[in-house]
């Protein structure tokens, strides 16, 4: 039987990596499950932590996904199918790459027969959504118009936010489901399926909630199949390389919570360029601990997976004064 395939994109932190996690643990618990990770940077920080689900992991790093898994994404996805025999394939492109050269990709006739797109989901922060399509429209719009559904992010935190951004969201694509409630709240179901859960949830949404989906979602019942030629280096536009900067930095540095935080506002204050987003796992006091940098928003949590690495997405950025505020190598 064909392997399903699940595209999640989003912008840079809009919860991709988040919602993987809720799809292994709810929905494909017992099967067997590969996950592609193209992060931004040299290595995959969620590449890291999401090997701490025990799934099988494929990392690329840096680069359009398309073009650079092994030079030929066909032949090697047909390896990692032959190889693993997955039932599921959960691709995460990173949060600047383009859905649409993804889908192409995944449509080649040659794994027609190996693999069908199930389903595109594109998660996008109600905080941030308006923002990013302002400034950062030809990535982002391309993830949300190619999108079966649209997952929105952080409504529980930005209750004001979700009117607007489901409007936003609507108006670019007609078709998709968009959904807005709470995800501690949302199955991996209704998720995967929107179609089946609009009618039950439907009564049942407070204020500013939304489970709303178009005419056409191609999710699962109707064939996600976009048809396409195969992006092959050199034939389309990457962009993102050119528009954003990444940094890596190895540290195996000992952070106190309050001395990272320090740093960090450092980093803001120091305008170090623009940093759009920063995430990595570091020695904490008392083992390893996740970091996870948005402008104004910054969570450090303890993890299984360990590290040494920080990673940093933006414009203009100084890797060597990086390295000096986080004691890098
Ligand atoms: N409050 C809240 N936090 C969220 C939500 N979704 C994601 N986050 C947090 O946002 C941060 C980034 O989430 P990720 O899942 O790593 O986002 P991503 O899209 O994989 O990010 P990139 O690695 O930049 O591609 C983490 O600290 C998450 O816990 C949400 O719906 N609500």
């Amino acid at each position: 039987m064909a392997a399903e395939l699940y595209v999640i994109s989003g912008f840079l932190g809009a919860g991709k990596t988040t919602l993987i996690q809720k799809l292994l643990k709810e929905a494909f618990r017992n099967e067997k499950v590969v996950l592609i990770e193209n992060d931004f940077g040299e290595i995959s920080i969620d590449a890291a932590l999401l090997k701490s689900s025990g799934v099988e992991v494929k990392e690329i790093n840096a680069g359009c996904i398309c073009c650079s898994l092994s030079g030929d994404f066909v032949k090697a996805l047909k390896e990692l199918l032959d190889r693993f025999r997955p039932d599921k394939i959960i691709i995460e492109p990173s949060g600047v790459g383009k859905l649409s050269d993804i889908i192409k990709a995944c449509s080649d006739p040659r794994l027609k027969p190996l693999a069908t797109v199930k389903c595109k989901i594109t998660v996008a922060d109600v905080k941030r959504c308006k923002l990013y399509l302002d400034n950062f429209g030809e990535f982002f719009e391309d993830q949300i118009k190619h999108a079966d559904v649209v997952l929105l992010s952080r409504t529980e935190t930005f209750p004001d936010k979700v009117d607007s951004a489901y409007k936003l969201v609507r108006e670019l694509n007609a078709h998709s489901a968009i959904i807005a409630k709470a995800w501690s709240r949302i199955t991996a179901a209704e998720i995967l399926h929107p179609e089946h859960e609009h009618h039950k949830h439907h009564k049942h949404h407070g204020h500013g909630e939304h489970c709303s989906h178009g005419q056409g979602c191609s999710c699962g019942h109707h064939g996600a199949q976009v048809h396409g030629e195969h992006c092959s280096s050199g034939h389309h536009n990457h962009g993102a390389e050119d528009i954003f900067d990444t940094v890596t930095i190895r540290t195996k540095r000992i952070f106190s919570r309050e001395d990272l935080k320090a740093r960090v506002s450092k980093m803001e204050q120091g305008a170090k360029g623009t940093i759009l987003r920063a995430k990595g796992i570091v020695r904490g006091t008392s083992g390893w601990v996740n970091l996870q940098y948005l402008p104004g928003d910054l969570k450090i949590t303890k993890c299984a997976a360990g590290g040494d690495m920080l990673c940093f997405i933006g414009r203009n950025l100084n890797r060597q004064e990086l390295v000096i505020l986080f004691g890098g190598e």
